[in-house]
């Protein structure tokens, strides 16, 4: 069967659907759309059809939870994801013996893979540690800025469609690093056990976490966000998820941190004509069999591989487990485009900000440098998006749908905050008086003023008794 993605293909012509957005995608028409109409069209409006419903939808959830606590949490889990939760017996908190029995039930290729992966992201994570900064001045002052761990942290592993185990990696070793002494994960509890996924616990286990709940979802973001009797509220929130995660975290922001928002991902591939088309279908399915809601876009040089692509992704999709997922996140969120130049397909990533891109170009250094948004860029036809994924040790949680414009992946810094301080002696004082009192005088502020002239006064008076 031929599937449609999201362009068609009558008369020879290739329209791209584009969000809301129908264009033209023949070259140069594509040319004179982009200058035409870039914000609409860069901007890679990736809002979901059910965002009003699903905000709805959360929306509810969060004042519920802020409401009734863990009743709300065990009556939204049993009707979301486990039917058992409102049974007296069921126990949201997963013991670290439980998580350690999942890790036992693991594969030895499983649990290598595991540690390897963890080695690498703790090594490239480690690097990311702040130095402490102080500059001092020859009047006495001293200026400082340094490092603190955030005290609590929770941590949302996805459980929904898919198990993330790697995802518990890539959220807790860099909280680690930062230093956080209270780590506490959260993830779906699965159909049947009333647990989260085996894996998810056995990471758990491997990175010795102590606090776990099953618990996903919005409701798990409003219980870590404003806590419940039995789950203490946390300081920041972790960890990408589905629309409703996202959507909860975008409104609980505030109340507690969050890291972004990490929804649905996505991958924009910028190939010229040494590229494979069979490796570029392969990798925007990689994409799109996440989520119904993800996003895979090739931008090309070469108009002659967009047909290559189509054909392999035909081939590749039909024999795919989670085609069903795959071809919806296509149909809705999945493009090829022609572009003029290296430099045009740049601009197109540039102004769409997405999660991955992937040069799949002759000269991929040569493209780097043009590139200012986007979470993470995978170099060469060998650095497949989903090495980073697991392995290479950079951060997979990594901001979607256009927030690259001004957010970047999960690092330690994420979970570390800054503080500055400030060290003056009577000499630093005396010499700043004067600009310090002029600009609280401006403000009208004379109590600020006299917090320094009371000072001065002081400093003056014990003088005059001294001589
Ligand atoms: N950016 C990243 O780093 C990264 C990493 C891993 C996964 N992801 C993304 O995370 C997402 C995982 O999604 P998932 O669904 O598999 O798991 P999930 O854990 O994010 O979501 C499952 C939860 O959604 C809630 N839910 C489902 N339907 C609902 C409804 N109708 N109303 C209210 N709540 C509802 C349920 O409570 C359930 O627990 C995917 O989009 C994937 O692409 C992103
Ligand atoms: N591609 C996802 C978002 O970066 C992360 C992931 C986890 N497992 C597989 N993939
Ligand atoms: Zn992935």
């Amino acid at each position: 069967m031929k599937f449609q993605l999201g362009w068609l293909r009558p008369s020879g012509r290739a329209y791209l659907r584009y969000g809301h957005i129908e264009l033209i995608s023949r070259a140069e028409e594509f040319a004179v759309k982009i200058r035409r109409d870039t914000a609409a069209l860069f901007q890679w409006q990736r809002t979901s059809d059910s965002n009003d419903a699903a905000m709805a939808a959360v929306r509810e959830i969060l004042t519920d939870v802020t409401q009734r606590g863990d009743e709300a949490v065990r009556r939204w889990t049993a009707k979301l994801d486990y039917p058992g939760a409102t049974d007296g017996s069921f126990r949201f908190q997963v013991s670290p013996a439980v998580m350690e029995s999942a890790w036992n039930g693991l594969d030895s290729e499983l649990q290598e893979a595991l540690q390897a992966a963890s080695q690498r992201i703790r090594r490239f994570h480690e690097s990311q540690l702040h130095g402490t900064v102080e500059i001092s001045d020859a009047d006495g002052a001293v200026l400082g800025l340094v490092w603190r761990p955030i005290r609590r942290v929770g941590v949302y592993a996805p459980g929904g469609r898919a198990a993330y185990p790697s995802t518990v990696l890539m959220n807790l070793i860099p909280a680690q690093v930062a230093g956080v002494s209270e780590i506490v994960l959260v993830s779906p509890p699965q159909q049947g056990t009333g647990l989260p996924h085996p894996h998810v616990m056995a990471a758990a286990h491997l990175l010795g976490v102590t606090e776990m709940y099953a618990l996903g979802g919005a409701q798990a973001i409003a219980a870590l966000a404003y806590g419940t009797e039995s789950i203490p509220r946390v300081d920041k929130l972790a960890g990408p998820g589905n629309l409703y995660v996202a959507l909860a975290k975008r409104l609980v922001m505030g109340d507690v941190g969050i890291d972004s928002i990490a929804g649905p991902s996505e991958v924009f591939i910028v190939a010229d004509a040494s590229a494979n088309p069979n490796y570029i279908a392969a990798d925007m399915l990689a994409q799109a069999e996440h989520d119904p809601e993800a996003g895979a876009v090739c931008v090309t040089t070469a108009p002659e591989l967009a047909n290559a692509i189509e054909a392999a992704l035909t081939e590749q999709l039909s024999v795919l487990p989670r085609r069903e997922v795959a071809e919806t996140a296509l149909s809705k969120w999945g493009a090829i485009v022609t572009a003029h130049s290296i430099a045009e397909a740049l601009e197109v990533v540039n102004r769409s900000a997405p999660e991955h891109v992937e040069l799949l170009v002759e000269r991929p250094e040569q493209c780097l440098d043009a590139i200012y948004q986007a979470g993470t860029i995978f170099c060469g036809p060998f650095s497949p998006e989903p090495v980073g994924d697991y392995y290479a040790g950079s951060n997979h949680v990594l901001p979607t749908h256009g927030t690259a414009r001004f957010a970047s992946g999960l690092g330690v810094a994420d979970f570390l905050r800054r503080m500055s301080y400030v060290s003056y002696q009577p000499e630093t004082l005396r010499a700043h008086a004067n600009h310090i009192m002029t600009l609280a005088q401006a403000e009208g502020l004379d109590a600020h003023a006299r917090a320094i002239s009371i000072r001065l006064d002081e400093m003056s008076g014990a003088k005059e008794a001294d001589d």
